[in-house]
This record gives structure tokens, C-alpha cells and sequence, in this order.
């Protein structure tokens, strides 16, 4: 049966409104063993590898299932926290407090923190979120900029799990925030409480994650994005543009992506004589692998074996008070217009 049986409609409460707060998600253990299925879902998604199916299947699991869950696991490892993954224990904790802003403002929704691979699942949060009677779905994601590797991949999940439904509640997609004024002060006040315990830096470095540079000739959005977060949170800091630099980590396979790249900037500017660098990563809402490990860690090496003296890595936002009211902002206006239930509690 195609669609799915549900109950009918003289049956159901009256409609919800919910957040659906979205991460990338991480393996359920950092052990190659739960980072192989992880790794396969993920890097099986073609909004991510571009590559047609019947090539990149065979690379996939010939090659890169058997040797990069291992090394990635132990990666994973030497980051993860008593309660699990951070990107998902941060995101976890920001749909519990945006859930608590958003009722001290009066909204009554329900928020839900899902995975786009991994666990929580989208689909798993929709079939939930249904269950208790939801009929309006806001999604939210933790990509500030715009990517169709991340955004798109999101949206694509969410209508693969309405393709299986009846009654397809109404959605709203906030597609990127990368300019919002609540985003770029949350990111000025986190640098700028580090700079008052710590004093300024020579070069503020502002790491993104990279996608290929071909995805970018094709359309994509997000180089543009991450430059004009980067120039509206330099303008807040009061930084001229000798005293920043906006760099692109996180590159896979041998394909040209987004330079510069960050850690040969780092190499760069600690052989270059540069004392100290506080690097830090906008485009990731909770720290995660790519900020925890290969920032904070790799990098941090990478610069002081090159002669850099003082390493710095500034925190996500992750449960930032003036981050969680932001989004609130964001998810307040995205919710504009819908019609309030007086029987929907916040929970
Ligand atoms: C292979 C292509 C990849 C693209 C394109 C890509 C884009 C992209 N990713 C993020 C955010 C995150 N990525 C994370 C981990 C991660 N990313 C890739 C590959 C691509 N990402 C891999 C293979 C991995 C897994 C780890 C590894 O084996 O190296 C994470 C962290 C996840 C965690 O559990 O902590 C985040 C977050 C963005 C924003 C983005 C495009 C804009
Ligand atoms: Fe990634
Ligand atoms: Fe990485």
C-alpha cells in the first residue's frame, strides 16, 4: 500500500504547530562499526557526492566503507562526550531551549530536534510529531548558509517522508539565516566575551566547512553566503581586512573545492611569523567533528608547528543565550501568520 492508513479526520485533535530544529547528525557510537552505516547513508546521498550512482556506488563501498569508518571513528573518539556526540547533544539542548523561549513568549508549540542521517531521523520526528496531532511543521536547520549538499538534502527528506503520507501537514522551510542580525550579533558577542578574558588576536581566522568549487559554478549559494556572514560579523568586531580571513575546511577526495583551504592558511600564517590566531567556525551552529577535532586539534598543530605561537579556538554558539534568542527571532517570523491552537501546550 502506498499510503499509509491513518485516522479520520472526526478523530483528530485539532492542529499543532511544531519546530523541527535539524542537524547533520553523527554515527551512534565512535566505533568503526556504527560509523560505516553512518557514513554509507550519508555519503550515499547524491545531494552530497554529485557523482552518478553506477560510478560512485562501486568507490564507495569498495574503497572508502572499508578504510574511512576506522579513521574516522577514531576521530570521533578523541571528541566524544560522556553523553554522546556533541553535535548531537548541542543540538539536542537547543531544541530544549528554543522550546523554553519560544513558550515564555507565548507560542505553544512543540520543538524537535532531528537528524538528517543517523538517529534521530526525520522521518522518525514527522511520524512522532503526527502521532501528537501536528498539522503545521516549521524546519529549521543548523546550516546558517544556504548549501543544496545541506539545505536541499534536508527538504529532500522531508518530502521523501511526505511521499509516504496521507495527510501531509503544512511545511515551512527556513532556507538560510546567513545574514540575520540575531546570527551575526550571537557570533560578535561569543568573540567578544573571548576577547575580553583573553585580549585580540593578530588574525581572526573564520573556518567554513567547504563544499566542491564546481557545486558553486552550478548555482549553489553558499560561497556567497559564508563571505557576507563573515563581512557582517567583521564590520559588528570593528576588524579592517588585513585582520581577518575567511577559509574552507573539511575537504573530501581530490576534487577542487573552496579556497583557501584552512589548514594550509594555518601552515601560512605560522610560518609567516603570525603569533597568534584565534580561529573560529560561523557556519556551524554546535560544535561537532569538524570544529572539535579538526579545528580545535589538527589546526591548532598545524599552526604551532609552523612556528605560530598562540592557538585559540573560539566555541560554536551552541546553548549561547543571545543564539538561542535568535533563533527564537528567526522561528518566530517563519511562524507568522499561522493560526494559534488553544489547545496545543508547549512540551
Ligand atoms: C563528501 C562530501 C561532503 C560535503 C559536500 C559536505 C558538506 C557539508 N558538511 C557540513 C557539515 C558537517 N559535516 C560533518 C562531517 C562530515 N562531512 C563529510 C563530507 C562532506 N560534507 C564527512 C565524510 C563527514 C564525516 C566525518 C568524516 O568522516 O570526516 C559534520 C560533523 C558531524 C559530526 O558528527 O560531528 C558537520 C556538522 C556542511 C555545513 C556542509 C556544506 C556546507
Ligand atoms: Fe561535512
Ligand atoms: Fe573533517
Amino acid at each position: 500500500m502506498p499510503f499509509r492508513q491513518e485516522p479520520p479526520a472526526a478523530d483528530m485533535a485539532p492542529g499543532r504547530t511544531a519546530v523541527l530544529w535539524c542537524n547533520l547528525g553523527s554515527p551512534d557510537e565512535p566505533t568503526a562499526k556504527a560509523v560505516r552505516p553512518y557514513l554509507a547513508e550519508f555519503l550515499g546521498d547524491p545531494r552530497v557526492v554529485e557523482i552518478p550512482k553506477a560510478a560512485w556506488m562501486p568507490i564507495l563501498h569498495g574503497i572508502i566503507l572499508r578504510t574511512r569508518p576506522a579513521k574516522s571513528a577514531a576521530k570521533y573518539a578523541s571528541i566524544w562526550m560522556p553523553e554522546g556526540s556533541p553535535l548531537k547533544v548541542w543540538t539536542q539542548k537547543q531544541a530544549t531551549l528554543l522550546r523554553g523561549w519560544l513558550g515564555e513568549r507565548g507560542h505553544r508549540l512543540m520543538v524537535r530536534d532531528a537528524m538528517r542521517y543517523g538517529q534521530p531521523s526525520i522521518a522518525s520526528r514527522l511520524d512522532e510529531l503526527k502521532a501528537e496531532g501536528v498539522t503545521r511543521v516549521l524546519v529549521l536547520q543548523a546550516y546558517p548558509q544556504y548549501s543544496a549538499t545541506t539545505t536541499a538534502s534536508v527538504i529532500d527528506a522531508v518530502n521523501a517522508w511526505s511521499a509516504r503520507v496521507r495527510r501531509v501537514p503544512e511545511f515551512r522551510f527556513v532556507n538560510d539565516y546567513h545574514d540575520d542580525a540575531g546570527y551575526i550579533d550571537a557570533l560578535a558577542q561569543s568573540v567578544m566575551r573571548h576577547w575580553q578574558h583573553n585580549g585580540r588576536p593578530d588574525q581572526l581566522v573564520m573556518s567554513f566547512h567547504g563544499i566542491p568549487s564546481r557545486n558553486i559554478r552550478l548555482g549553489d549559494p553558499y560561497h556567497v553566503q559564508c563571505v557576507v556572514s563573515a563581512r557582517l560579523l567583521a564590520e559588528r568586531l570593528q576588524l579592517t581586512p588585513d585582520q581577518y580571513r575567511v577559509t574552507f575546511q573539511s575537504r573530501f577526495g581530490r576534487a577542487k573545492w573552496l579556497e583557501p583551504y584552512t589548514e594550509p592558511t594555518l601552515r601560512e600564517l605560522g610560518a609567516k611569523g603570525v603569533k597568534r590566531v584565534d580561529v573560529m567556525c560561523p557556519g556551524f551552529p554546535a560544535d561537532c567533528l569538524e570544529t572539535l577535532e579538526e579545528i580545535a586539534m589538527e589546526g591548532r598543530e598545524a599552526f604551532l608547528q609552523a612556528g605560530g605561537k598562540e592557538f585559540t579556538y573560539i566555541p560554536c554558539l551552541n546553548d549561547s543565550h543571545t543564539w538561542i534568542t535568535a533563533l527564537a527571532g528567526i522561528a518566530e517570523r517563519h511562524i507568522a501568520g499561522w493560526p494559534t491552537d488553544s489547545r496545543a501546550r508547549a512540551q
